[in-house]
């Protein structure tokens, strides 16, 4: 004894619980106490290691009586230490043990289920397919040939590990390199306690090899150093011994030990009886010493709160059904009286153990006394649409389209194939989402139609995360051929470029050579990843109904929606004057600003024609054309990934330049519901009158219509995501919008020609400044005179500079989507990127200047080493906006002509009149437009008759 615990009166707080009688101690934690009460006394194992005195006397109190009364006592033994079940194994051994197996493996962490052949239903326990799910378990196998194999096919079945049975050493050490590939944390051995007693340092060995080593017998007192040694590296276990096992082993409890149930079976001598065996491991902090329990159901999700005792914790082994225990009424079996019992699946302690979570199976119409499924309201994510669906199955309202699909076997067929393939697509983080949630539909539909349950597919999910044996994964060949472009080495087969290739090294380009690539190919090299228009205009047309009909209430609903920000309505514009504060910036940020505003307010004013233009077309005609700004204009600065600033620039400088009287600028919020300072401190110096805190399709309808607090402007500019360009285009073939737009523009792009002389360290760095924006963003490089040398070369610097992006992962995707042409001269090089048209073209190559004159169609070009893209999106004065997806064939960039418009004035003398007059009247008579030639004869007549 080492004094810790001592033998007199048990008091607690004020009562008197009883004598007690310390018996002395059982292995290094537990000491055998007898407590002798009024009412009789009772056999207490205490665990001496408990933090003080009064946690030890309060697990005495509850083993003493459930209902703490001393007085209640009748003379019983107790086997149920504090900590006992997180310390014990179950062994299920025989089918004649069945029926203890199912509430033993609701409770216990580790069952192991002993010989193979009498075993399927430890093996349907561990697929989940029997009434309860353990935790753990394990399966034991005799060693022999095919150890591997059986161990792999059980592993398989959902086993969480095997153990590994061999009657002496060399056998032990053979099944472990047997079983060498299963993962050390999910293989065991056993071995009969005599054989570790004759090689102790066989011992070491299995522990540094297996997660559970079992001792078959009591092991001899020489042997407990070692294994205690053994147990500070892997779980060891004892089979067969009432005595206390060393110190950190555990026992193993067979199943016929275990007493389900009241009565004088848990009294037997080294009965384990199961419920005090949970009540024991609790702590209550309540005053009537209940546990609180949560109730959920299989898939985690919770339907209420109970509380529970230790009867109501033996009622439920016993039935294998919630019972729990109700403040007002005492023990309560759930829903026997109307019928909704719950089937109870396990029962686990949460970390500090004064809590217990059941997870049953809860029978109609559900767990509330309202009669709903759950006492927290409505299901979410997949428990909500399972529901729905299983609703639908049972009833659908007419017209319903689920029950379409539940009669319609062919058309749910095809709507998965569809969303799988649309899933296959889809790029951006959002819409990756959108199709995965209509494929999960689909999906979950079929199950429903089929009778198979969401907990069918979780199971299968969870089994899966048990296997060890792995398939190849390649896909069907039909799929494949559908899908996947010719691998990287075969740079002169048919491309995809509209699609992301399936296997491309991380961080390298996918190459073609002009030489060897047909027309189609080349074709096919032209176009951008393909944008699925007409999908997002259906996502994006009811935002904008929506905010044009409901206006700042809407605006604030997909504010919080889409970018997880709640701003309220009165909030949500910020009109100028704006408060320095929510600008202030460092010295370095504000001078750069300061100097790129400078140059590209420099730029543009030097595009605006202060003077009209007048021409006098004939003597006594003269036409004049004057500029005016567009009054009111709307900026939208994009920000779902990115703070930008220099957007805001290239957008604000030319409106003021040109001098629109309202300028509102629109950005999505950051996450606190603020705009970012610099792009305030922009706002202000371009002279912007509002700031729409809010971005998407949402922010673009608000300018479009006006709402309550957004002014409503004539014309909307700036790039944003496909969103965003979808609203844009919606409104403006609105005609109650009265609305004009920029150009419609897709993701950022760029195409660099190098020749064989250029620094590839900086054409590396252009294409992935570019790359960098958006995971459709698409660089291509045009190398001139390329040999494989410089193309290795190119790879290699590619993998070295975008490895270490901080946008590394969007980098991975959009060059993904990238290529690199192979050409022979500047010619062919020239005659390609007109075709492409890009956004920005980037000439690093000898002589740069020189071709300017042949490019026809670009957004902005960039020449020389000297010239990286990254000036021109930022400072050196030309606009960063620019029309991208091949758009540079007709469109130009954002300028200063973009804000405004012209006006045409003309003004005939008399003579001038009589000049051209016979023109007009001519040409009026040739359209028969009566009106038109009399306009003018009328005059004529007056003039020619004088
Ligand atoms: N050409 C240029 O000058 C230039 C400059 C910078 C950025 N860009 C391009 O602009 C784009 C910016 O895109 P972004 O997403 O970062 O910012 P963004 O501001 O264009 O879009 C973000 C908004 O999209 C909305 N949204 C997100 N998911 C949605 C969904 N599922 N349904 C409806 N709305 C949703 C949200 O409201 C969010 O505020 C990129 O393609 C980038 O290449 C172009
Ligand atoms: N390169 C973009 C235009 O496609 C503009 C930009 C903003 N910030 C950095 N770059």
């Amino acid at each position: 004894m080492d004094g810790l615990l001592r033998p007199g009166e048990v008091r607690l707080g004020k009562r008197q619980l009883g004598q007690m009688h310390v018996l002395g101690q059982i292995g290094q934690r537990f000491v055998a106490c007898v407590l002798v009460t009024e009412g009789g006394s009772m056999l207490v194992m205490l665990d001496q290691h408990a933090a003080d005195e009064r946690i030890r006397l309060e697990a005495l109190q509850r083993a003493a009586a459930p209902d703490a009364d001393p007085d209640a006592l009748k003379s019983k033994a107790c086997r149920t230490p504090k900590n006992f079940l997180a310390h014990m194994i179950f062994e299920f051994s025989s089918t004649s043990e069945l029926a203890a197996l199912p509430a033993a493996a609701a409770v216990f962490p580790v069952l192991v289920g002993a010989a193979l052949a009498d075993n399927a239903a430890v093996a349907a326990l561990a697929s989940g397919a029997g009434q309860v799910a353990p935790k753990a378990v394990w399966q034991q196998l005799a060693a022999g040939a095919g150890l591997f194999d059986r161990a792999a096919a059980l592993l398989d079945t959902g086993m969480d590990a095997v153990v590994a049975v061999a009657d002496s050493a060399a056998a032990a050490i053979a099944a472990i390199e047997a079983i060498a590939a299963v993962p050390a944390s999910r293989r065991g051995v056993r071995i009969p306690a005599s054989v570790a007693a004759a090689e102790p340092a066989l011992l070491e060995r299995l522990a540094a090899a297996v997660s559970l080593l079992v001792l078959d017998g009591p092991p001899p007192a020489s042997l407990h150093v070692a294994l205690t040694a053994a147990a500070a590296t892997t779980r060891v276990a004892i089979t067969n011994s009432d005595a206390a096992a060393p110190e950190g082993c555990t026992t193993v409890v067979p199943a016929a030990r275990i007493a389900l149930g009241g009565g004088a079976a848990k009294d037997a001598p080294g009965a384990v009886d199961l419920a005090a065996a949970v009540a024991a491991r609790l702590r209550s902090d309540r005053p009537d010493g209940l546990f609180s329990t949560i109730v959920a159901d299989e898939h985690g999700v919770a339907l209420g709160l109970c509380f529970s005792s230790a009867e109501s914790i033996r009622a439920s082994l016993a039935s294998l059904e919630g019972v729990y225990h109700s403040r007002t009424r005492g023990l309560w079996h759930k829903g026997l009286t109307s019928g909704a019992t719950q089937k109870l699946r396990r029962i686990d302690w949460d970390c500090d153990a004064d809590a217990l979570r059941f997870t049953v199976v809860q029978r109609p119409p559900g767990f509330c006394h309202l009669n709903t499924r759950t006492c927290f309201g409505a299901d979410v994510g997949f428990t909500r649409l399972y529901s729905t669906l299983i609703e639908r199955s049972a009833a659908a309202p007419s017209g319903s389209y689920t029950k379409r699909l539940f009669e319609d076997p062919a058309l749910l067929s095809a709507k998965i194939r569809e969303e799988a393939d649309e899933l296959c697509t889809a790029s951006e983080p959002e819409e990756i989402a959108w199709e995965a949630a209509d494929l999960i539909y689909f999906a979950l539909t079929k199950c429903v139609a089929s009778g198979v349950s969401l907990a069918d597919v979780e199971r299968h999910l969870d089994l899966r995360s048990k296997k060890i044996s792995r398939r190849p994964g390649n896909a069907k060949p039909q799929f494949v051929s559908k899908d996947s472009p010719a691998p990287a080495s075969a740079p002169a087969s048919a491309p995809a470029p509209a699609r992301a290739p399936a296997e491309i090294e991380p961080f390298t380009m996918r190459v073609h050579s002009k030489k060897t690539a047909s027309t189609a190919d080349l074709a096919a090299l032209l176009k951008r990843p393909i944008i699925k228009t007409d999908e997002i205009m259906a996502r994006v047309k009811p935002i904008v109904e929506s905010v044009r009909a409901r206006g700042n209430a809407a605006l604030v609903e997909f504010t919080s929606k889409f970018d997880g920000v709640t701003i309220d309505a009165e909030s949500i514009v910020e009109r100028a004057p704006f408060d320095p504060r929510k600008m202030e910036l460092d010295p370095n940020v504000k001078a750069a600003i300061d100097l790129a505003y400078d140059n590209v307010f420099k730029f543009h004013d030097a595009q605006l024609d202060r003077e009209p233009l007048v021409v006098e077309t004939m003597p006594g005609v003269v036409c004049s054309r004057v500029v005016r700004p567009i009054e009111r204009v709307g900026l939208y600065i994009p920000g779902g990934t990115a703070v930008l600033p220099s957007s805001t620039l290239m957008l604000g400088v030319p409106a003021k330049v040109a001098g629109c009287t309202e300028i509102v600028l629109a950005t999505p919020p950051r996450k606190d519901g603020t705009i970012a300072p610099e792009i305030m401190y922009v706002a202000a110096k371009i002279g912007a009158t509002a700031v729409l805190k809010a971005g998407g399709a949402q922010a673009v309808a608000a300018m479009a219509y006006g709402t309550e607090t957004v002014p409503k402007v004539d014309k909307i500019c700036g790039p944003g995501n496909q969103y965003v360009t979808a609203a844009k285009m919606i409104c403006q073939s609105d005609s109650s919008a009265l609305l004009s737009i920029d150009m419609p523009a897709g993701p950022s792009e760029l195409l660099v020609v190098a020749d064989a002389a250029a620094d590839i360290r900086y054409a590396v760095s252009d294409l992935l400044s570019q790359a960098e924006h958006g995971v459709d963003s698409q660089v291509v490089l045009v190398a001139v005179g390329f040999a494989q040398s410089d193309l290795d070369a190119l790879q290699a610097e590619l993998k070295r500079q975008a490895s270490v992006l901080p946008r590394a992962d969007i980098v991975k995707v959009s060059l993904s989507k990238s290529y690199v042409l192979v050409v022979d001269s500047m010619d062919e090089a020239i005659a390609f990127s007109n075709e492409y048209a890009p956004e920005h073209l980037i000439l690093n190559v000898d002589n740069a200047r020189s071709y300017v004159p042949r490019i026809v169609s670009a957004g902005s070009v960039f020449l020389g080493p000297f010239s990286p893209e990254s000036c021109g999106d930022y400072a050196s004065g030309t606009n960063h906006t620019l029309p991208t997806y091949g758009y540079a064939r007709m469109y130009s960039g954002v300028n200063t002509h973009t804000f405004l418009k012209h006006i045409t004035t003309q003004e005939l003398t008399k003579e001038g009149l009589d000049r051209i007059g016979d023109c007009v009247t001519t040409l009026a008579e040739v359209e028969a437009l009566e009106a038109h030639r009399n306009a003018v004869a009328i005059r004529l007549a007056d003039i020619r008759r004088r």
